[in-house]
């Protein structure tokens, strides 16, 4: 049976292969150059777990597949400096248009808007999206071992190592969190939501917690929506976490940051 990320990335070829037809290379390079140079995505996360506090990624999220429309009043900006105010030590950005009814331009204005480094929250499937990612400003990518191959994830994480650029690298059980630990980069996030039922599973974190080696800086994601939440993953030794949803429906966006890890 297939899967809503089957589905997914079955479309994201094609938009891939669309793109690179579209835009020369030579294009997304100029365009590479006029960024500023990658912000330490990894470096800030681990900055706030050596100094005791919490490593947040904030997610700006207008959609999702699981839940169609989260914020109707969605500003980006807004929502970029209220999460850096609040104490996020990063963002996330969805630039999927067809599933998640993000853009590029959401993450290029979020970023101009704040300090933080900021991760392209997509599918890649070729390592030009690297390149293109660079191109818009992200200073990391997303890598989800579900989607892909070996071979595909060395190529695509060389790519925007390269280029300076972080990899978190995702996964939802054991024999994935092996294969991602092939890789290079030591920033393994572990989403607790099931991409074939949409369920959220916290005990996803706490299953593989241990299974990491202490050189990775790890990352709890999905389905996290308080303090005590966080708290409860912290007296088992996780510091870093992946919230969208539960703060993009606040009135109050700084605020209600602030409340997570404040
Ligand atoms: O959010 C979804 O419905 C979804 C469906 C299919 C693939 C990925 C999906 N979400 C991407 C994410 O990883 C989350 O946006 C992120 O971890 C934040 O989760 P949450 O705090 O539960 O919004």
């Amino acid at each position: 049976m297939s899967t809503i990320l089957d589905t997914i990335i079955a479309t994201k070829h094609g938009e891939v292969a669309a793109r690179r037809k579209a835009v020369p290379m030579s294009d997304l390079h100029a365009q590479a150059l006029t960024r500023t140079p990658p912000r330490g995505f990894k470096a800030a996360l681990d900055a706030k777990a050596a100094t005791g506090g919490y490593g947040l990624i904030a997610e700006i999220k207008k959609a999702s597949p699981s839940k169609g429309l989260i914020r109707a009043d969605f500003d980006p900006p807004a929502h970029a400096r209220a999460y850096q105010a609040g104490g996020a030590a990063c963002l996330s950005v969805l630039t999927d248009l067809e599933y998640f009814q993000g853009h590029e331009d959401y993450l290029i204005a979020a970023r101009a808007a704040c300090d933080l480094p900021v991760i392209r929250k997509d599918f890649m499937v070729d390592p030009w999206q690297a390149l293109e990612s660079r191109a818009i400003g992200a200073d990391a990518i997303l890598i989800i071992v579900a989607a892909l191959e070996d071979a595909q994830m060395a190529e695509i994480e060389d790519a925007a190592l390269g280029l300076g650029m972080d990899v978190l690298v995702e996964v939802h059980d054991a024999e994935e969190l092996e294969r991602a630990l092939k890789l290079r980069s030591r920033l393994i996030g572990v989403n607790n939501r099931n991409l074939k039922t949409f369920e959220v599973d916290v005990q996803k974190t706490y299953d593989l917690v241990g299974q990491a080696p202490k050189d990775c800086t790890f990352v709890a994601e999905s389905g996290l929506n308080s303090r005590a939440d966080l708290d409860a993953m912290a007296a088992h030794d996780i510091r870093c976490f992946l919230v969208g949803e539960s703060l993009m429906r606040q009135d109050d966006v700084e605020a209600a940051t602030r409340a997570l890890v404040g």
